[in-house]
């Protein structure tokens, strides 16, 4: 099952692309990060999926159906977009009452139990909580709706550290219990770390990086040895980056086998090292393999 495939997707702002070229499968019942630098177009990406935008190029589908198309597809879809809408002059409760009344699978015990625990006082309007207390609020609408796909930007920010590992428990509970799926963007990738399974990267409007997390990291290493030209490196490695000293060469590759070289030292990278790898490495050093698939 796939929760998002986009072929060809592109989005362009007046003179501006957005987003271009992208193509990726996103799998269902997983949670999949979605990270890159400021104006990369991961919020761009996350509009197409919700319906939010229309792609100007290719196409994007979503559970199944095209985003936007109608009631149903809105009902499939949860988004909590970055500025974590709410109405200011409602009540707590009030939102929940229509989140009961828009959302034909509403879970209403869920959204109860999520306000009493966070403490939101049910009376109070939304415009006078805190940035997170507000977050908090949107973050309930949208995994109280039972979506199929939940569609997060930058869902943690506003949050302090206890109330964000609470939320990213909440959402793997969901996750296991229903199926859900989550596309998440972030800058905090050791949250991404701690809960995703799927890695999307993206930089300057194109998918640098899309893959399993378990697969993406048994397939990188960092490899140190005397002093070479990346150039003379077996066909199979794609070069993600590559420093030199007098003496000295430390390369990242992508490989599906084995490093057989001897005179590499050869070491891990966690998620968090993977991802600056490819943010401060924009342009492939020498791309060896088709990195996209
Ligand atoms: N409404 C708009 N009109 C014109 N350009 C836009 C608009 N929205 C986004 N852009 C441009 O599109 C590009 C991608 O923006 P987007 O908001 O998708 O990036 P992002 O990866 O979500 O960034 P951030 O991490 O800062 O939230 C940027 O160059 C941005 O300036």
């Amino acid at each position: 099952m796939t929760a998002l495939r986009a072929q060809g997707l592109g989005k362009k702002y007046k003179r501006t692309w957005a987003l271009t070229r992208c193509s990726l499968e996103i799998p269902a019942g997983h949670v999949t990060g979605l990270v890159g630098p400021n104006g990369a177009g991961k919020s761009t990406l996350l509009n197409l999926a919700s319906g939010m935008l229309e792609p100007t190029t290719g196409a994007i589908e979503v559970c199944g159906g095209v985003p936007g198309s109608g009631p149903a597809q809105l009902a499939k879809v949860g988004y909590v977009a970055q500025n974590t809408p709410v109405y200011a002059n409602l009540t707590v409760e009030e939102h929940l009452r229509l989140g009961a009344h828009l959302n034909p699978s509403w879970d209403a015990g869920l959204a109860r139990r999520r306000v009493e625990r966070i403490g939101l006082d049910p009376g109070k309007a939304a415009g006078k909580l805190s940035g997170g207390q507000r977050a908090q609020l949107a973050l309930t609408l949208g995994i109280a709706k039972r979506p199929e796909l939940l569609l997060l930007d930058e869902p943690v920010a506003a949050l302090d550290p206890l109330a964000r590992r609470e939320f990213l428990k909440d959402l793997m509970e969901s996750v296991a219990e229903h199926g859900l799926s989550v596309v998440m963007s972030s800058h905090l990738v050791a949250d991404l770390e701690r809960v995703c399974d799927h890695l999307v990267v993206l930089v300057e409007a194109r998918v640098r990086l899309v893959g399993d997390v378990e697969d993406l990291l048994a397939t990188h290493h960092r490899l140190t040895g005397p002093r070479r030209d990346v150039a003379t490196m077996p066909s199979d490695q794609h070069v993600v980056s590559a420093e030199h000293t007098d003496r000295q060469t430390t390369v990242v590759v992508r490989t599906e086998g084995p490093i057989l070289d001897p005179a590499w030292a050869v070491g891990g990278l966690s998620l968090e090292d993977l991802v600056l790898e490819y943010l401060s490495n924009p342009a492939e050093v020498r791309p060896a393999l088709e990195v996209l698939r």
